[in-house]
């Protein structure tokens, strides 16, 4: 099965449009202001007006307030949801849109049960822990952690890289990949040569 790809962090439309034309299933957009990817949802929904079909974009929160989440939403039907903070399942699926959720691994995690725990999720992303920094920490966790067989689809996050990328689909089989630092040129900024191959990579592992 070929892995899907997730390319996160998008601030403009210039970087949104190349990562649709090189391949992108997905297109993360961060609403979380203390990120240096944070984009704004009057920003954000103009890109989308911009965006060929077949491409998903994903709105990304972390334990935000429903009014404000509300008001990226209300921009257009296709968004779905990426939780990133302590979201329960129930609050999560009170918006009615499809969503994952990101768990942060640590050694020592029940990620099994920690899956159990979103029966509403359509899928769960698995990123790096680092105190005080809730994502794009450009860190790889302990793949060896991941259970082999988990209850919803896995979307591998956390420094992943044109370097590392398939080496981390050989090892772990995702159904989908997650990347933002590992294929930007600055903070907020993509590489077009990184995404390129970032993307030709997962699509030949
Ligand atoms: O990307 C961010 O700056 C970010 C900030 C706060 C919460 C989540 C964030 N990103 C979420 C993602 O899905 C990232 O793609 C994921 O954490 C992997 O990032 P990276 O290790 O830089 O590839």
């Amino acid at each position: 099965m070929s892995c899907r790809v997730k390319i996160c962090g998008i601030t403009n439309l210039e970087d949104a449009l190349i990562a649709c034309h090189h391949g992108a299933d997905a297109l993360g957009f961060v609403f979380y202001s203390k990120s240096p990817r944070y984009i704004s949802p009057e920003a954000a929904n103009a890109i989308l007006d911009q965006l060929p079909p077949f491409i998903v974009p994903v709105a990304l929160f972390v334990d935000a307030q429903r009014d404000f989440i509300d008001s990226v939403l209300v921009g257009s039907s296709r968004w779905i949801i990426q939780f990133h903070g302590n979201e329960s399942d129930a609050e999560c699926a009170s918006y009615k849109r499809c969503f994952y959720k990101a768990l942060r691994v640590k050694a020592g995690d029940d990620i099994s049960s920690l899956v159990d725990d979103y029966p509403n999720a359509a899928a769960i992303l698995l990123d790096a822990y680092k105190e005080g920094v809730p994502g794009g920490t450009g860190d790889v966790f302990d793949w060896s952690l991941i259970p082999s067989e988990l209850s919803k689809p896995l979307v591998l996050a956390g420094g992943l890289s044109p370097e590392n990328v398939q080496a981390a689909i050989e090892r772990v089989s995702p159904y989908a990949v997650d990347v933002s630092g590992g294929v930007e040129q600055s903070k907020g900024i993509k590489s077009k040569k990184k995404v390129q191959r970032f993307i030709e990579l997962v699509k030949t592992a």
